[in-house]
């Protein structure tokens, strides 16, 4: 099969240069202290045409495996219902940065799963690893790049609404975008317009399609009763949260809380990508200074395996669901 490139799959538009190309932007930072530098459409092209040179498959469904759900040790994981995978690891592969989290892989796994094409991210990009927030979300851009239409971001979460219980699934409806109002957005810095606008509306973040489909699919598998839908939000981590804190963002109205995910899909949705986001509710928030429990990481991956086989079937499911509504070829 002859290699594809990028240009082949953006709806076969050729590729024009922008007037004035935007190499390496470096920008100061909203808080001033820290270099802001984004990679350009062109760098971003390498990287995408590096791993079209390597896959015979076009992705349409990108999925994000959140912590303990992409992992090899976890057998049977979601990362693993992936067939006929080819795995590139994060160090091959040009401009990406790599994995330090335990229970992220680092690795882009390119197969099929239902007979739908598929990338996953074993392993995501956190702020608290060190990378800007455009950096965490830069192979977003890459799936888009590579023909990617819909993107599955799922994540391990606490959970902040007292109905939630552990190993509970909630379907996110919304986010609350807490560090960018600090102004800490991936967005932040010069805009390319050949990936989106400068003012992306964030009003319909979560494909409200992929929702109704994604409840549907929860009682066709009988796990209706573990399957919420809610807010999620995001905070720098990593540590993890203080009462008062928790107690606050129940205030606002947030179900689930975690350090990843938003700026995601701030980068998918803005370049206009469909998103569904997926949260596993892996521990308890606790909103109260009279409690022995303390969050730990631990327990965030343990919750991860106990759920890893519904995670699969449901994810397999949904991405049965989701590849029939986008179509097969640009
Ligand atoms: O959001 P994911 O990557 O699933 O992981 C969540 O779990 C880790 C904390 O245990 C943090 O990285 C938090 O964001
Ligand atoms: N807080 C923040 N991030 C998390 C949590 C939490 O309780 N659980 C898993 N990731």
């Amino acid at each position: 099969m002859a290699p594809i490139n990028v240009t082949d799959i953006n709806e076969n538009k050729a590729y024009v240069p922008a007037k004035k190309a935007l190499p390496e932007v470096e920008t100061e930072s909203a808080n001033g202290n820290e270099k802001c530098k984004g990679y350009s459409y062109e760098t971003l092209l390498e990287t995408a045409n590096f791993l079209l040179s390597r896959i015979t498959i076009q992705p349409r469904i990108g999925i994000i495996c959140g912590s303990g759900m992409g992992s090899y040790w976890n057998e049977g994981s979601l990362a693993e219902s992936i067939q006929d995978g080819v795995c590139i690891p994060y160090e091959d592969i040009p401009n990406f940065p790599v994995s330090t989290v335990e229970g992220h892989h680092g690795r882009l796994v390119f197969g099929k799963i239902e007979g739908a094409p598929v990338v996953a991210m074993q392993g995501r990009f956190h702020y608290y690893e060190g990378y800007p927030l455009w950096k965490c979300c830069l192979p977003v851009r890459v799936m888009k790049l590579i023909g990617v239409k819909t993107l599955i971001a799922t994540n391990a979460a606490g959970g902040l609404n007292p109905d939630y219980k552990i190993g509970d699934l909630m379907i996110v409806k919304d986010h609350i975008n807490m560090m960018g109002f600090a102004g800490n957005n991936p967005l932040h810095g010069p805009n390319d317009e050949r990936f989106g606008p400068r003012f992306p509306p964030m009003n319909k973040a979560y494909n409200y399609e992929h929702r109704k489909i994604a409840k549907e699919v929860a009682k066709e598998l009988n796990i209706n009763n573990m399957v919420r839908e809610g807010v999620y939000t995001c905070l720098g981590g990593p540590n993890f949260e203080t009462v008062a804190e928790l107690k606050m963002l129940k205030m606002v109205g947030v179900d689930a809380v975690g350090m990843s995910t938003v700026h995601e899909v701030i980068t998918a949705r803005h370049c206009d990508m469909k998103v569904f986001g997926l949260s596993l509710i892996t521990n308890e928030c606790v909103t109260s200074y009279d409690h022995d429990m303390e969050a730990n990481h631990e327990e965030v991956l343990d919750v991860g395996r106990m759920r890893q086989d519904i995670l699969r079937k449901y994810v397999s499911r949904l991405v049965d669901r989701f590849s029939q509504i986008e179509p097969e070829s640009p």
